[in-house]
């Protein structure tokens, strides 16, 4: 169901059914309007909706968009999934990790989250403007917080609200999170990955002390920085139109390029198989000698696999290991295939060494 929301009124009043044909038509319509939030906190959905409006909006206008997610991690287009999260945490908790279209680092996202995003004409795109904007919003809720020259909304030494961005011709977007009442134990289990040995290509998150503004300041929340920032766009922007309420039940996700959009964020190729090339180093000391291993993979598969022993390993132990990472290559980095099977005579120092790469590749 489509609805509008006057000016700054938040009471529903009846959808139009242009409006409601627009979104249910199954063909994609041109997005008329200029600030829209989300009901839907499908963060597939919500993703795949932005982006839409990115690729579809015209490009003269500006245009906001605030949604929320369930629980996810998400990372930038150029990040390292298994550098970057905690991935046996995400398989435990079920909560799954998004590669976006946008640059920069990794956040986390529930209900206690909201995120906003800001689309402009290229021409008049300045990514320290639009992080003013959401800064006067939070400022208006008297919320005493600063911008750094990264754009990280900060209060005191806290970060509230990461940004990252996103440029394609004519147009360009602004987006970011603010930390309202987010589960801050969940976002630091889950970003954690500790993997210091992993060099990649691409992008490192900047990691940095989070808060969120309901430690701080009790009274705000999702509904209150929603309206804030939607009076701070409409007064930077000088516009006047209605808010458009969008959900993923009311036929909006059957617009080709979304569904489309949906499936692919959720496919191997897209979560790990844009992953920029990376090494890997690890040591492990077994009962019968130390092992090193140096693991090379690009685009989520396996380039190279090379194992080093200690001095006083049997040449014969050495010669099958040579052979058996070699079977790696071409192999998925972290879901090795379990058709390599060893043989059942296989010396169990080999099995060994083979179980310890497989979990440390897919941790
Ligand atoms: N939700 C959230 N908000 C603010 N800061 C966060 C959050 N989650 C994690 N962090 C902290 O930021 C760093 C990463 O900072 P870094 O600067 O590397 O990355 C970002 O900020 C990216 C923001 C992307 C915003 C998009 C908007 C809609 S879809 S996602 C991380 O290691 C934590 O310390």
């Amino acid at each position: 169901m489509i609805t509008h929301f006057a000016r700054t009124s938040f009471t529903r009043i009846t959808c139009t059914s242009t409006a409601l044909r627009c979104f249910a038509s199954g063909s994609a319509p041109t997005p008329e309007h200029s600030i829209y939030i989300s009901e839907s906190t499908d963060p597939y959905f919500n993703l795949s909706f932005e982006d839409w409006l990115f690729r579809h909006k015209s490009p003269d206008k500006p245009l906001l968009l605030l949604y929320r997610d369930e629980p996810c991690v998400v990372i930038g287009r150029n990040q390292n999934p298994w550098k970057e999260v905690n991935l046996r945490a995400s398989r435990q908790t079920g909560i799954p990790f998004i590669r976006r279209h946008s640059g920069g680092g990794t956040v986390y996202h529930d209900l206690g989250n909201t995120n906003f995003s800001i689309h402009l004409p290229r021409a008049s795109f300045d990514r320290h403007a639009t992080a003013q904007v959401v800064l006067k919003a939070v400022r208006s809720l008297g919320v005493d917080a600063n911008v750094n020259d990264r754009n990280d909304i900060c209060v005191g030494k806290d970060k509230v609200s990461g940004s990252a961005y996103k440029i394609v011709k004519d147009r360009a977007y602004h987006h970011g999170t603010m930390l309202i009442s987010t589960k801050l134990d969940t976002l630091g289990e889950l970003l954690r990955s500790g993997k210091d040995t992993m060099e990649t290509r691409g992008v490192a998150s900047v990691r940095s002390p989070v808060c969120d503004l309901q430690q701080r300041y009790g009274h705000v929340d999702h509904e209150k920085f929603v309206r804030a920032v939607i009076d701070a766009f409409r007064k930077e922007y000088d516009v006047h139109e209605e808010v458009q309420m969008v959900n993923d039940a009311d036929g909006t996700q059957n617009i080709e390029y979304i569904k489309h959009g949906m499936k692919e964020l959720k496919t191997w190729d897209w979560a790990f198989g844009q992953t920029p090339e990376f090494t890997y180093k690890i040591e492990h000391g077994f009962p019968w000698g130390v092992v090193s291993a140096e693991i090379r993979s690009k685009h989520g598969v396996i380039l190279s696999c090379s194992v080093a022993c200690s001095e006083s390993t049997e040449e014969h132990l050495k010669e099958r290991l040579a052979a058996l990472v070699k079977r790696l290559q071409g192999q998925r980095y972290g879901s090795v295939d379990d058709g390599i099977t060893l043989l059942a005579e296989e010396d169990e120092r080999v099995t060994g060494v083979w179980e310890w790469l497989r979990t440390e590749m897919d941790s």
